[in-house]
């Protein structure tokens, strides 16, 4: 019975992983100490029996009846002592825990993660070998098995550059580290699999002459392996019919870099100020504000929730988590391989949530009746959303009025690399910071939705990134939104 943890998309849910790798750890540890119980068991017998090659031959009865009675019993029970495996239990306790552990598909979403942050923020693959994130140095190295899994992944993504490069520092230190060649080889990784791939790339990407030459050594090396002489078998032919390679991507490659390494102004004009205006409750405690674009209408406000309010919703969020959706073009929720994320809707039952809705209606003057409820998000590894609109493109007449007129997005923790938030027809950016909330309009004053609100969320490097939205319909704000120039 597998169950989908979808663990990669939620640095909140990989908490639990943890935990697991601890119980796993100490399982090895146990075997290693029952199996050392038996070693020292069959060794102290040995002592016992002080053997040794050129030992003297019995010459007398007790000496012979020794002999007799050791081996009519301790043979025996060696067989016996042998045969019992303390450890089958443990194994058990492994298998309990299988259902629990990342999947396939997390490999998959980890990696290309991984690879997105690459091209995203520029990082060359033999500094992220080391761990260096953004001229950062992290605890973070990469081992050969590690750089292999990355390679395969981006192989099968048909990402054959990319893969090239971690298959090549992967090699590289495989070559290094001689004294782990048994170690990686019981892990599933022998370096054998380097060379297999190798192959398989160049093959993939037309370089087939070096292929050859590669896998002629390889079957050399390892004259047993069978699967070097089926790939040799398929590179012949591959080479005999020139087999087109298929180079085409995956996945089509990701656009709107700059603004997530740079924090983005579309204009240094505006200002800051203090909102006490939007309703009559800020006139005591007025809000700070800064306005970031007029036109579409986009604020910032700064601290605007309290540590112990941020606290407690992501303990209403937490413990149920399920991966964020998008409404795809035939209005179906679906799956999103650009929003890995997951979410939790939180309604306005709780005196937190209570509290954040009366702070929405006075940044806003907007009433939320009727609006959606509240959207916590955790991202996970690398996690992003890519460029979306928020309003709904299927809301068809923008007379019907029941689209999001604006988006109020609460950011519940600071990022501290990457993450931000952008608006790439704006050329704006803002990084998440614990507290703050940031609002904009989705529509233009005739209900249309507004396209320069595309936007999106830069993949996450460091720190966990969580975030809460609660889109505002327009219905219920007919008399409300304040009149701007133009209709
Ligand atoms: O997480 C972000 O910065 C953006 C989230 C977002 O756009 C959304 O949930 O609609
Ligand atoms: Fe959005």
């Amino acid at each position: 019975n597998i169950v989908e943890n979808n663990y990669a998309i939620s640095i909140y849910d990989m908490g639990k992983l943890i935990s697991h790798e601890h119980y796993l750890l100490n399982i090895l540890e146990n075997f290693t100490d029952l199996l050392q119980n038996k070693v020292d068991t069959i060794e102290n017998y040995l002592e016992m029996m002080n053997y040794e090659e050129d030992e003297k031959p019995p010459n007398n009865a007790a000496e012979y009846f020794r002999l007799i009675r050791r081996l009519h019993l301790d043979y025996l029970n060696w067989v016996w002592y042998l045969e019992q495996q303390p450890w089958e239990v443990l194994v058990a306790h492994i298998i309990a825990i299988a259902p629990h552990m990342p999947s396939a598909k997390d490999i998959q979403e980890a990696t290309r993660a991984i690879h997105l942050i690459q091209i995203v923020y520029s990082l060359p693959t033999d500094k992220m070998v080391e761990g260096i994130l953004m001229d950062v140095q992290y605890n973070a190295s990469l081992n050969p098995m590690e750089c292999y899994t990355i390679a395969n992944e981006l192989f099968k993504d048909r990402e054959y550059a990319a893969a090239m490069e971690w298959l090549s520092s992967g090699v590289d230190m495989y070559n290094a580290e001689t004294d782990k060649e048994e170690l990686y080889t019981q892990l599933g990784v022998p370096l054998s699999n380097f060379y297999e791939l190798f192959v398989k790339i160049q093959d993939a990407q037309g370089g087939r002459g070096y292929a050859m030459t590669e896998l002629k050594t390889a079957m050399k090396t390892w004259p047993e392996q069978v699967s070097f002489r089926r790939a040799h078998s398929r590179l012949k032919m591959n080479i005999r019919i020139d087999k087109e390679p298929n180079t085409e991507k995956a996945r089509p490659e990701f656009v709107y870099a700059h603004c997530c390494t740079h924090e983005c102004r579309p204009t240094s004009k505006l200002f800051c100020l203090y909102n006490s205006t939007t309703s009559s409750f800020l006139r005591l405690a007025p809000l700070k504000m800064e306005l970031l674009s007029l036109d579409p209408y986009v604020v910032l406000y700064h601290d605007v929730v309290s540590e112990e309010d941020v606290e407690r919703i992501k303990i209403l969020a937490q413990e149920d988590l399920t991966r964020a959706t998008t409404v795809h073009e035939d209005q179906v929720l679906r799956e999103d391989p650009y929003r890995t994320t997951k979410a939790k809707w939180l309604n306005d039952t709780d005196e937190v949530t209570q509290r954040v809705s009366r702070l929405i209606q006075d940044m806003t003057n907007f009433d939320l009746s009727g609006s959606d409820m509240f959207q916590v998000m955790n991202y996970g590894i690398g996690g992003y959303y890519g460029n979306h609109y928020d309003f709904l493109r299927n809301a068809k007449s923008p007379k019907n009025f029941v689209d999001r007129i604006a988006t109020t997005m609460f950011y519940l923790s600071d990022v501290p690399l990457g993450g931000a938030t952008v608006f790439p027809v704006l050329k704006l950016s803002v990084f998440p910071k614990k507290g703050s909330a940031l609002m904009w309009y989705n529509l233009h004053h005739s209900g249309e939705g507004d396209k320069r609100t595309f936007h999106s969320a830069c993949p996450t490097i460091v720190g966990s990134r969580w975030v809460m939205t609660r889109w505002i319909r327009e219905i219920q704000q007919l008399f409300r939104r304040p009149c701007l120039t133009q209709i």
